[in-house]
């Protein structure tokens, strides 16, 4: 049995905890999985890499209404995939040589196998105890895989590993509406893959404004196949490829992805040896510090919050650093404004409230929308679909929420985030300052502009 100050479990955003001030400190970091976790391997930093080559793939059937008549040729998907990991697994593997042999790491001792709770801050790991003074979990979440009959047999790709195929399918069936689903949905579209997306409710990315989810859905609908109420009851194969059974009908396609959510990585970890208390949904209950329910151990990222982003892994990932190096003084955690963002065609962002939480809150609120056509550069675009829509507290001006829908809305949000957050009310916001004429963030300045405060 080896005891450490410190075991971290899980190299995603928890390897980020250790820096120099932790040289005195003996720390253990355990991972079962590639180094570096979701984001860097499977997640933000690949889809982003395949999404843009997939909007560059995607700009010859926009630009003709333009007078532009581009073609595309081809996309090379062999090369795209080996460019993208050709970049993304050295670092993976760069970052655990590092760990493993860089003499600033002489005091971290990386296990690479599984880790599982014994006891209170005790732990087996592939047959090997270890103990420690404290601890942080930061085990992530990993894909939900659905109970569908037949499916495990003809085979199915999740986001874990749909970005590895060997070979563009003809025709791709995503499982599930939600980001996955509409990130990949525009990737494979863009580089020439028929594309259905199946959808168990009404709408596709349902968890944002209803406006900016029904706008979303009407568009979708033009590029791929889009089945909305539909389940899947069945799958099977026969000589045509993989048959999925839909309440209704049925549809043969390629290749299956699964985009039903993710779900916390706590159930592998024998949290209740540890006292370590996990909510209904998985996640590992934590307090403002980001400390867990057992003495000495913290939670961060995806195993406890119920927001998946990597934002919000990596700022708690500095809070739960800070409170391990001063436990006098501990910080909270900031999750008042946390921002997203969804980079399909056309892009999706938000922050805050979204109509139905405000209505349902009972919090007084005014709306106001702004079409790209109307602002020069939209306009000048051509635009005719995106739009940005505000919601604020008409007494006081606060914002309360923002989604775009629309070229650059990950990038256009930026400005509302930073208001929420520091408190700037709409008015100031827009008539204290600049905006650059004509330039896309007149599409915030109009959005605030047209809010009815009182
Ligand atoms: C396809 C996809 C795209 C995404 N795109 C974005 C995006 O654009 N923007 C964004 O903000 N977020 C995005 N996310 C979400 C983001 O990737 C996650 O929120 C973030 O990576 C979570 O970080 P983490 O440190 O909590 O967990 P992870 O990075 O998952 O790290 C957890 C690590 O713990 C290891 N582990 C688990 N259990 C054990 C165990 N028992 N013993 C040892 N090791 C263990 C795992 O192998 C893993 O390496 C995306 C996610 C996916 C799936
Ligand atoms: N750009 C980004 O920031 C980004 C991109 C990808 C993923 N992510 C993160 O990863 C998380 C997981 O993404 P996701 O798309 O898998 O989940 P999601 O929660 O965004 O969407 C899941 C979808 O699957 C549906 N669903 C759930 N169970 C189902 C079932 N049994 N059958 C059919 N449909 C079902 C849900 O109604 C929902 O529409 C996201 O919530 C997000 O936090 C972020």
């Amino acid at each position: 049995m080896t005891n450490f100050d410190l075991v971290i479990i899980g190299t995603g955003s928890g390897n980020s905890i250790l820096d120099e001030r932790f040289a005195g400190q003996r720390v253990a970091i355990v991972e079962k999985g590639t180094f570096g976790g979701t984001c860097l391997n499977v997640g933000c930093i690949p889809t982003k890499m395949f999404v843009h080559p997939a909007d560059l793939a995607a700009t010859p059937a926009k630009a003709a209404r333009l007078g532009v008549d581009l073609s595309l040729d081809g996309v090379r998907w062999t090369e795209i995939r080996d460019r993208i990991f050709g970049r993304i697994d050295p670092i993976a593997a760069g970052g655990r040589e590092y760990r493993i042999n860089h003499p600033d790491n002489e005091n971290v001792t990386v296990y690479e196998g599984t880790a599982r709770f014994t006891g209170p801050r005790t732990l087996d790991v592939d047959g090997e105890t270890i103990t420690a003074d404290r601890m942080v979990l930061a085990a992530g979440a990993r894909p939900v895989l659905p109970d569908i009959p037949g499916l495990d047999e003809v085979g199915y790709h999740t986001s874990d590993t749909i970005m590895r195929l060997e070979e563009l399918p003809r025709h791709l069936t995503i499982i599930g509406s939600g980001f996955v689903s509409a990130e990949f949905a525009h990737v494979f579209a863009s580089f020439g893959v028929e594309v259905t997306v199946i959808a168990r409710s009404g709408a596709l990315l349902r968890g944002e404004d209803s406006d900016i989810s029904s706008r979303f859905t009407q568009l979708a609908a033009q590029t791929w196949d889009v089945r909305l109420n539909r389940k899947v009851l069945g799958a099977s194969r026969d000589a045509a490829g993989i048959r999925l059974e839909l309440d209704g009908e049925s549809l043969t396609t390629d290749l299956v992805l699964v985009a039903i959510g993710r779900t916390p990585n706590s159930d592998l970890l024998n949290l209740p040896a540890a006292g370590i208390e996990v909510a209904s949904s998985g996640h590992v209950v934590v307090d403002e510090f980001q400390h867990t329910t057992a003495e000495g151990v913290w939670a961060l990222g995806d195993i406890s919050s119920p927001v998946e982003l990597k934002h919000v892994a990596n700022h708690e990932a500095r809070v739960v650093r800070h409170n391990l190096l001063n436990p006098a003084a501990p910080i909270a955690a900031d999750h008042r404004y946390v921002p997203h963002a969804v980079f399909t065609s056309p892009q999706v962002a938000a922050v805050g409230l979204t109509e139905e939480q405000a209505r349902a809150r009972g919090v007084r609120y005014v709306t106001a929308t702004q079409d790209y056509a109307g602002i020069a550069y939209g306009w000048a675009m051509e635009d005719t679909t995106g739009f940005a829509k505000l919601l604020a507290d008409p007494a006081s001006g606060q914002l309360l929420g923002a989604h775009i829908i629309g070229p650059q809305a990950s990038t256009l949000i930026q400005p509302l985030i930073q208001a929420m957050s520091f408190g700037l009310d709409a008015r100031s916001m827009a008539s204290g300052q600049y905006w650059i004429h004509p330039a896309m963030p007149e599409l915030v300045e109009n959005a605030l502009l047209n809010l009815p405060l009182d």
